[in-house]
Protein backbone atom coordinates (compact mmCIF):
# COMPACT_ATOMS: atom_id res chain seq x y z
CA UNK A 1 0.00 0.00 0.00
CA UNK A 2 1.60 3.38 -0.67
CA UNK A 3 -0.20 6.45 0.87
CA UNK A 4 0.75 9.81 0.33
CA UNK A 5 0.28 12.62 3.46
CA UNK A 6 -0.18 16.32 2.07
CA UNK A 7 3.41 15.93 -0.06
CA UNK A 8 5.03 18.77 -1.66
CA UNK A 9 7.82 18.90 -3.66
CA UNK A 10 9.71 22.52 -4.52
CA UNK A 11 12.69 22.04 -6.53
CA UNK A 12 15.92 24.12 -5.74
CA UNK A 13 14.94 26.78 -8.37
CA UNK A 14 11.47 27.41 -6.73
CA UNK A 15 9.36 25.63 -9.27
CA UNK A 16 6.42 23.64 -7.03
CA UNK A 17 5.61 20.43 -9.23
CA UNK A 18 3.40 19.13 -6.86
CA UNK A 19 1.62 20.51 -3.80
CA UNK A 20 -0.41 18.95 -1.17
CA UNK A 21 -0.87 15.57 -2.16
CA UNK A 22 -2.61 13.28 -0.31
CA UNK A 23 -4.10 9.43 -1.38
CA UNK A 24 -3.95 6.36 -1.48
CA UNK A 25 -3.43 3.26 -3.36
CA UNK A 26 -4.48 0.01 -1.36
CA UNK A 27 -2.36 -3.35 -1.74
CA UNK A 28 -3.20 -4.81 -5.46
CA UNK A 29 -5.05 -2.02 -6.64
CA UNK A 30 -3.30 -0.44 -9.84
CA UNK A 31 -3.61 3.58 -9.59
CA UNK A 32 -3.01 5.16 -13.04
CA UNK A 33 -1.77 9.17 -12.53
CA UNK A 34 -2.98 10.91 -15.54
CA UNK A 35 -2.53 14.77 -16.37
CA UNK A 36 -0.88 17.30 -19.50
CA UNK A 37 3.15 17.43 -19.50
CA UNK A 38 4.49 18.94 -16.65
CA UNK A 39 2.07 18.64 -13.96
CA UNK A 40 3.79 16.65 -11.95
CA UNK A 41 3.01 12.92 -12.46
CA UNK A 42 6.71 12.11 -12.62
CA UNK A 43 8.10 13.76 -9.48
CA UNK A 44 5.33 12.58 -7.99
CA UNK A 45 6.05 8.76 -8.96
CA UNK A 46 9.81 9.56 -7.98
CA UNK A 47 9.41 10.51 -4.98
CA UNK A 48 7.81 6.88 -3.90
CA UNK A 49 11.06 4.86 -4.92
CA UNK A 50 13.23 8.08 -3.29
CA UNK A 51 14.52 9.25 -6.98
CA UNK A 52 13.16 12.64 -5.44
CA UNK A 53 13.10 13.59 -2.23
CA UNK A 54 9.67 15.32 -1.33
CA UNK A 55 10.26 18.99 0.24
CA UNK A 56 7.12 18.66 2.58
CA UNK A 57 4.72 15.88 3.80
CA UNK A 58 5.43 12.14 3.83
CA UNK A 59 4.96 9.03 2.14
CA UNK A 60 4.09 5.57 3.63
CA UNK A 61 4.53 2.12 1.92
CA UNK A 62 3.28 -0.60 3.53
CA UNK A 63 2.47 1.80 6.47
CA UNK A 64 6.68 2.62 6.56
CA UNK A 65 7.51 6.21 6.42
CA UNK A 66 10.00 6.10 3.43
CA UNK A 67 11.68 8.66 4.57
CA UNK A 68 13.63 6.32 7.42
CA UNK A 69 14.14 3.40 4.43
CA UNK A 70 17.33 3.03 2.83
CA UNK A 71 16.54 3.68 -0.31
CA UNK A 72 18.45 1.05 -2.18
CA UNK A 73 17.01 -1.45 0.27
CA UNK A 74 13.66 0.31 -0.70
CA UNK A 75 14.30 0.48 -4.59
CA UNK A 76 14.21 -3.54 -4.09
CA UNK A 77 10.34 -3.35 -2.83
CA UNK A 78 9.77 -1.85 -5.46
CA UNK A 79 9.61 -2.45 -9.74
CA UNK A 80 10.03 0.26 -12.04
CA UNK A 81 9.19 0.62 -15.44
CA UNK A 82 9.97 3.83 -17.83
CA UNK A 83 9.40 4.46 -21.32
CA UNK A 84 12.39 3.80 -22.49
CA UNK A 85 13.15 0.57 -20.47
CA UNK A 86 16.48 0.73 -19.80
CA UNK A 87 17.91 -2.35 -21.05
CA UNK A 88 21.25 -3.28 -20.87
CA UNK A 89 22.44 -3.33 -24.38
CA UNK A 90 25.35 -5.13 -23.89
CA UNK A 91 23.66 -7.85 -22.09
CA UNK A 92 21.26 -10.60 -23.08
CA UNK A 93 17.61 -10.62 -22.65
CA UNK A 94 17.65 -13.13 -19.66
CA UNK A 95 19.98 -11.69 -17.78
CA UNK A 96 18.79 -7.99 -18.19
CA UNK A 97 15.60 -9.82 -16.24
CA UNK A 98 17.69 -11.31 -13.77
CA UNK A 99 20.03 -8.09 -12.69
CA UNK A 100 17.25 -7.25 -10.02
CA UNK A 101 17.34 -10.69 -8.48
CA UNK A 102 21.25 -11.26 -8.85
CA UNK A 103 21.56 -7.77 -7.02
CA UNK A 104 19.39 -9.12 -4.62
CA UNK A 105 21.76 -12.37 -3.48
CA UNK A 106 20.41 -14.97 -5.40
CA UNK A 107 22.04 -17.47 -6.68
CA UNK A 108 22.76 -16.95 -9.94
CA UNK A 109 20.96 -20.49 -11.47
CA UNK A 110 17.98 -19.38 -9.05
CA UNK A 111 17.80 -15.84 -10.83
CA UNK A 112 18.06 -16.85 -14.48
CA UNK A 113 15.39 -19.94 -14.09
CA UNK A 114 13.40 -16.44 -12.51
CA UNK A 115 13.71 -14.46 -15.28
CA UNK A 116 13.13 -17.51 -17.18
CA UNK A 117 9.35 -17.58 -15.72
CA UNK A 118 8.80 -13.86 -15.98
CA UNK A 119 10.05 -13.88 -19.74
CA UNK A 120 7.38 -16.60 -20.12
CA UNK A 121 4.48 -15.14 -17.78
CA UNK A 122 4.80 -11.63 -20.36
CA UNK A 123 4.74 -13.52 -23.34
CA UNK A 124 8.16 -13.82 -24.47
CA UNK A 125 9.75 -17.52 -25.07
CA UNK A 126 12.84 -17.61 -23.04
CA UNK A 127 14.65 -20.34 -25.39
CA UNK A 128 13.80 -17.79 -28.04
CA UNK A 129 14.50 -14.26 -26.68
CA UNK A 130 16.46 -15.68 -23.52
CA UNK A 131 19.78 -15.29 -25.20
CA UNK A 132 19.15 -12.15 -27.60
CA UNK A 133 20.34 -8.35 -26.53
CA UNK A 134 17.78 -5.49 -26.68
CA UNK A 135 18.98 -4.55 -30.16
CA UNK A 136 17.50 -7.81 -31.58
CA UNK A 137 14.07 -7.00 -30.38
CA UNK A 138 11.21 -5.19 -31.08
CA UNK A 139 9.92 -2.26 -29.25
CA UNK A 140 6.90 -4.39 -27.62
CA UNK A 141 9.14 -7.03 -27.17
CA UNK A 142 11.62 -4.79 -25.17
CA UNK A 143 8.48 -3.20 -23.03
CA UNK A 144 7.63 -6.51 -22.20
CA UNK A 145 11.46 -7.50 -20.80
CA UNK A 146 11.19 -4.32 -19.34
CA UNK A 147 7.95 -5.28 -17.46
CA UNK A 148 9.55 -9.07 -17.10
CA UNK A 149 12.77 -7.14 -15.31
CA UNK A 150 10.95 -5.13 -12.68
CA UNK A 151 8.70 -8.19 -11.85
CA UNK A 152 11.83 -10.20 -11.70
CA UNK A 153 12.38 -10.66 -7.74
CA UNK A 154 8.53 -9.89 -7.41
CA UNK A 155 8.22 -6.82 -5.51
CA UNK A 156 4.83 -5.52 -3.43
CA UNK A 157 4.85 -2.55 -5.60
CA UNK A 158 5.14 -1.54 -9.18
CA UNK A 159 5.64 2.02 -10.35
CA UNK A 160 5.06 2.58 -14.55
CA UNK A 161 5.99 5.66 -16.45
CA UNK A 162 4.50 5.94 -19.16
CA UNK A 163 5.54 2.21 -19.87
CA UNK A 164 3.58 1.83 -23.17
CA UNK A 165 4.61 5.35 -24.53
CA UNK A 166 7.00 3.91 -27.00
CA UNK A 167 4.89 1.16 -29.00
CA UNK A 168 2.25 2.55 -31.70
CA UNK A 169 -1.22 2.15 -30.88
CA UNK A 170 -1.63 -1.46 -32.09
CA UNK A 171 1.12 -2.70 -29.87
CA UNK A 172 0.43 -0.54 -27.15
CA UNK A 173 -3.28 -1.89 -26.34
CA UNK A 174 -1.59 -5.70 -26.37
CA UNK A 175 0.53 -4.23 -24.17
CA UNK A 176 -2.17 -3.12 -22.28
CA UNK A 177 -4.62 -6.10 -22.27
CA UNK A 178 -1.46 -8.43 -21.48
CA UNK A 179 -0.51 -6.25 -18.87
CA UNK A 180 -4.07 -6.17 -17.40
CA UNK A 181 -4.32 -9.75 -17.50
CA UNK A 182 -0.96 -10.35 -15.62
CA UNK A 183 -1.88 -7.81 -13.02
CA UNK A 184 -4.99 -10.24 -12.37
CA UNK A 185 -2.76 -13.06 -11.18
CA UNK A 186 0.00 -11.12 -9.39
CA UNK A 187 -1.60 -8.30 -8.28
CA UNK A 188 0.90 -5.58 -7.21
CA UNK A 189 0.68 -2.83 -5.93
CA UNK A 190 0.81 -0.30 -9.19
CA UNK A 191 0.94 3.85 -10.02
CA UNK A 192 0.86 3.90 -13.69
CA UNK A 193 1.48 7.47 -14.82
CA UNK A 194 0.50 8.39 -18.51
CA UNK A 195 -1.00 11.37 -20.11
CA UNK A 196 -2.94 9.20 -22.52
CA UNK A 197 -6.64 9.73 -20.61
CA UNK A 198 -7.47 6.66 -22.93
CA UNK A 199 -4.89 4.39 -21.14
CA UNK A 200 -5.73 6.01 -17.77
CA UNK A 201 -9.51 4.40 -18.28
CA UNK A 202 -8.78 1.34 -19.38
CA UNK A 203 -5.91 0.31 -16.91
CA UNK A 204 -6.65 2.08 -13.65
CA UNK A 205 -8.94 0.64 -10.67
CA UNK A 206 -8.38 4.48 -9.78
CA UNK A 207 -7.47 7.71 -11.90
CA UNK A 208 -5.49 10.35 -10.29
CA UNK A 209 -6.60 13.51 -12.59
CA UNK A 210 -3.83 15.90 -12.50
CA UNK A 211 -4.07 19.49 -12.97
CA UNK A 212 -0.91 21.87 -12.69
CA UNK A 213 0.61 20.11 -9.36
CA UNK A 214 -2.15 19.15 -7.53
CA UNK A 215 -4.96 15.92 -7.94
CA UNK A 216 -8.32 17.64 -9.54
CA UNK A 217 -10.31 14.19 -9.34
CA UNK A 218 -9.36 10.71 -7.30
CA UNK A 219 -12.13 8.16 -8.51
CA UNK A 220 -12.64 5.25 -10.58
CA UNK A 221 -12.70 5.58 -14.26
CA UNK A 222 -16.39 5.33 -14.50
CA UNK A 223 -17.15 8.52 -12.02
CA UNK A 224 -14.73 10.04 -13.48
CA UNK A 225 -16.19 9.90 -17.36
CA UNK A 226 -19.92 10.04 -15.73
CA UNK A 227 -19.34 13.07 -13.30
CA UNK A 228 -16.03 15.08 -13.61
CA UNK A 229 -15.20 17.03 -10.39
CA UNK A 230 -14.60 20.05 -12.29
CA UNK A 231 -14.80 21.90 -15.64
CA UNK A 232 -11.27 21.55 -15.69
CA UNK A 233 -11.32 17.43 -15.55
CA UNK A 234 -14.35 17.40 -17.62
CA UNK A 235 -12.34 19.34 -20.66
CA UNK A 236 -9.10 16.74 -19.94
CA UNK A 237 -11.39 13.52 -20.14
CA UNK A 238 -13.24 15.27 -23.35
CA UNK A 239 -16.23 15.60 -24.72
CA UNK A 240 -16.11 12.12 -26.15
CA UNK A 241 -16.82 10.68 -22.69
CA UNK A 242 -19.67 8.86 -23.43
CA UNK A 243 -17.68 6.46 -25.65
CA UNK A 244 -14.95 6.34 -23.41
CA UNK A 245 -17.27 4.70 -20.85
CA UNK A 246 -17.49 1.80 -23.55
CA UNK A 247 -14.33 0.40 -21.88
CA UNK A 248 -15.48 0.75 -18.44
CA UNK A 249 -18.94 -0.51 -18.97
CA UNK A 250 -19.23 -3.80 -18.44
CA UNK A 251 -21.62 -6.73 -20.19
CA UNK A 252 -24.55 -7.48 -17.59
CA UNK A 253 -27.22 -10.44 -18.33
CA UNK A 254 -29.58 -7.62 -18.66
CA UNK A 255 -28.30 -6.00 -20.91
CA UNK A 256 -28.91 -9.50 -23.60
CA UNK A 257 -31.46 -9.86 -26.10
CA UNK A 258 -32.65 -13.54 -26.26
CA UNK A 259 -33.03 -14.44 -29.71
CA UNK A 260 -34.72 -18.29 -31.06
CA UNK A 261 -32.49 -20.57 -29.93
CA UNK A 262 -32.41 -24.02 -32.42
CA UNK A 263 -29.79 -27.06 -31.60
CA UNK A 264 -27.54 -28.64 -33.99
CA UNK A 265 -28.85 -32.41 -33.87
CA UNK A 266 -32.84 -30.72 -34.32
CA UNK A 267 -34.88 -31.59 -37.18
CA UNK A 268 -34.54 -28.29 -39.15
CA UNK A 269 -38.69 -28.36 -40.53
CA UNK A 270 -39.58 -28.18 -36.88
CA UNK A 271 -36.91 -25.07 -36.27
CA UNK A 272 -38.00 -23.60 -39.31
CA UNK A 273 -41.82 -23.91 -37.95
CA UNK A 274 -40.78 -22.48 -34.63
CA UNK A 275 -39.15 -19.39 -36.33
CA UNK A 276 -42.12 -18.91 -38.44
CA UNK A 277 -44.32 -18.81 -35.73
CA UNK A 278 -42.27 -16.25 -34.12
CA UNK A 279 -41.90 -14.40 -36.97
CA UNK A 280 -37.80 -14.10 -36.28
CA UNK A 281 -35.33 -14.20 -39.04
CA UNK A 282 -33.01 -15.91 -37.63
CA UNK A 283 -31.63 -18.46 -34.64
CA UNK A 284 -28.65 -18.91 -32.91
CA UNK A 285 -27.76 -22.69 -33.15
CA UNK A 286 -26.15 -24.17 -30.09
CA UNK A 287 -24.82 -27.63 -29.50
CA UNK A 288 -26.64 -30.43 -26.61
CA UNK A 289 -24.24 -29.11 -24.56
CA UNK A 290 -25.61 -25.00 -24.45
CA UNK A 291 -22.42 -23.86 -26.02
CA UNK A 292 -23.02 -21.46 -29.11
CA UNK A 293 -22.25 -23.07 -32.42
CA UNK A 294 -23.57 -20.41 -34.76
CA UNK A 295 -26.62 -19.10 -36.15
CA UNK A 296 -28.93 -20.33 -39.29
CA UNK A 297 -31.74 -18.04 -40.95
CA UNK A 298 -35.37 -18.84 -41.47
CA UNK A 299 -34.47 -18.34 -45.38
CA UNK A 300 -31.66 -21.43 -44.99
CA UNK A 301 -34.62 -23.43 -43.31
CA UNK A 302 -37.48 -23.09 -44.87
CA UNK A 303 -36.82 -25.28 -47.97
CA UNK A 304 -35.34 -27.98 -45.41
CA UNK A 305 -36.00 -31.60 -46.49
CA UNK A 306 -37.73 -34.08 -44.30
CA UNK A 307 -34.73 -35.47 -41.91
CA UNK A 308 -32.49 -32.74 -42.50
CA UNK A 309 -30.59 -31.15 -39.31
CA UNK A 310 -30.04 -27.56 -38.42
CA UNK A 311 -26.23 -28.63 -37.96
CA UNK A 312 -26.77 -28.92 -41.68
CA UNK A 313 -27.48 -25.40 -42.58
CA UNK A 314 -25.95 -23.45 -39.67
CA UNK A 315 -23.59 -20.82 -40.07
CA UNK A 316 -20.46 -20.09 -37.55
CA UNK A 317 -20.46 -17.57 -35.71
CA UNK A 318 -17.13 -16.72 -33.76
CA UNK A 319 -18.04 -12.97 -32.97
CA UNK A 320 -18.39 -13.55 -28.74
CA UNK A 321 -17.67 -12.17 -25.48
CA UNK A 322 -17.86 -13.23 -22.02
CA UNK A 323 -20.71 -11.88 -19.74
CA UNK A 324 -19.14 -9.15 -18.17
CA UNK A 325 -16.36 -7.95 -20.81
CA UNK A 326 -16.17 -4.37 -21.72
CA UNK A 327 -19.02 -3.13 -23.56
CA UNK A 328 -16.35 -1.76 -25.97
CA UNK A 329 -15.24 -5.06 -26.54
CA UNK A 330 -18.36 -6.31 -27.70
CA UNK A 331 -18.71 -3.18 -30.12
CA UNK A 332 -15.00 -4.25 -31.74
CA UNK A 333 -16.37 -7.81 -32.54
CA UNK A 334 -19.24 -6.60 -34.12
CA UNK A 335 -17.25 -4.18 -36.50
CA UNK A 336 -14.32 -7.09 -36.89
CA UNK A 337 -16.64 -9.87 -37.71
CA UNK A 338 -19.26 -7.37 -39.19
CA UNK A 339 -22.37 -8.70 -37.55
CA UNK A 340 -25.47 -7.52 -36.23
CA UNK A 341 -25.10 -8.89 -33.04
CA UNK A 342 -22.10 -10.67 -30.59
CA UNK A 343 -22.77 -13.71 -28.48
CA UNK A 344 -22.49 -13.24 -24.58
CA UNK A 345 -21.25 -16.10 -23.08
CA UNK A 346 -20.57 -17.23 -19.59
CA UNK A 347 -18.04 -19.93 -19.60
CA UNK A 348 -18.47 -22.02 -22.41
CA UNK A 349 -22.51 -21.45 -22.03
CA UNK A 350 -24.13 -19.33 -24.18
CA UNK A 351 -26.00 -16.39 -22.55
CA UNK A 352 -27.79 -14.32 -24.98
CA UNK A 353 -26.56 -11.64 -27.48
CA UNK A 354 -26.19 -8.28 -27.31
CA UNK A 355 -27.29 -6.22 -30.29
CA UNK A 356 -26.01 -2.35 -31.09
CA UNK A 357 -29.56 -1.16 -30.09
CA UNK A 358 -28.55 -3.07 -26.74
CA UNK A 359 -25.46 -1.69 -26.53
CA UNK A 360 -26.57 1.54 -26.67
CA UNK A 361 -29.19 0.81 -23.97
CA UNK A 362 -26.09 -0.20 -21.86
CA UNK A 363 -24.15 2.83 -22.60
CA UNK A 364 -26.92 5.00 -21.06
CA UNK A 365 -27.67 2.50 -18.23
CA UNK A 366 -24.42 3.17 -17.46
CA UNK A 367 -24.13 7.24 -17.74
CA UNK A 368 -27.92 7.19 -15.40
CA UNK A 369 -26.45 5.14 -12.89
CA UNK A 370 -23.93 7.44 -11.62
CA UNK A 371 -24.75 10.78 -13.40
CA UNK A 372 -25.67 12.43 -10.76
CA UNK A 373 -26.94 15.68 -11.63
CA UNK A 374 -24.67 15.84 -14.92
CA UNK A 375 -27.34 16.31 -17.94
CA UNK A 376 -27.92 14.38 -20.53
CA UNK A 377 -27.54 16.74 -22.86
CA UNK A 378 -23.50 16.83 -21.37
CA UNK A 379 -23.04 13.11 -22.39
CA UNK A 380 -22.61 12.46 -26.36
CA UNK A 381 -24.11 9.42 -27.41
CA UNK A 382 -24.39 10.08 -31.41
CA UNK A 383 -21.01 9.40 -32.01
CA UNK A 384 -21.01 5.79 -30.70
CA UNK A 385 -21.58 4.94 -34.34
CA UNK A 386 -18.37 6.59 -35.32
CA UNK A 387 -16.03 4.98 -32.97
N1 LIG B 1 14.93 19.03 -11.54
C1 LIG B 1 13.99 19.93 -11.73
N2 LIG B 1 14.22 21.23 -11.44
C2 LIG B 1 13.26 22.16 -11.61
N3 LIG B 1 12.02 21.89 -12.05
C3 LIG B 1 11.74 20.62 -12.37
C4 LIG B 1 12.70 19.57 -12.23
N4 LIG B 1 12.12 18.42 -12.62
C5 LIG B 1 10.86 18.72 -12.99
N5 LIG B 1 10.63 20.05 -12.84
C6 LIG B 1 9.37 20.76 -13.10
O1 LIG B 1 8.36 20.24 -12.26
C7 LIG B 1 7.10 20.19 -12.96
C8 LIG B 1 6.57 18.78 -12.94
O2 LIG B 1 7.42 17.92 -13.70
P1 LIG B 1 7.11 16.37 -13.91
O3 LIG B 1 8.25 15.79 -14.66
O4 LIG B 1 6.77 15.77 -12.61
O5 LIG B 1 5.81 16.45 -14.83
P2 LIG B 1 5.06 15.30 -15.64
O6 LIG B 1 3.63 15.51 -15.33
O7 LIG B 1 5.62 13.98 -15.35
O8 LIG B 1 5.34 15.74 -17.13
P3 LIG B 1 5.61 14.84 -18.45
O9 LIG B 1 4.30 14.19 -18.76
O10 LIG B 1 5.97 15.89 -19.46
O11 LIG B 1 6.70 13.90 -18.13
C9 LIG B 1 7.39 20.75 -14.34
O12 LIG B 1 7.04 22.10 -14.35
C10 LIG B 1 8.89 20.57 -14.50
O13 LIG B 1 9.43 21.55 -15.36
Amino acid sequence: MIRFEQVGKVYPDGTTAVDGLSFEVAEGELVTLVGPSGCGKTTTMMMVNRLIEPTSGRILVDGEDIAKIDPVKLRRRIGYVIQQVGLFPHRTVLDNTATVPALVGWKRSRARERAAELLDLVGLDPATYGSRYPAQLSGGQRQRVGVARALAADPPVLLMDEPFGAVDPVVRERLQNEFLALQQRVRKTVLLVTHDIEEAVRMGDRIAVYGEGRIEQFDTPAAVLGTPATPYVARFVGSDRGLKRLSVTAIEPEDLEEPPVALLAESAREAAARLAASGARWAVVLNGAGELHGWVSADALRPAREGERVGSLARRMDAWVPVGAPLKQAFSEMLQYDAGWVAVLDGSLFLGVLTPAKLHEALRRSVDADAQGVGRDEVEFDSVSDA
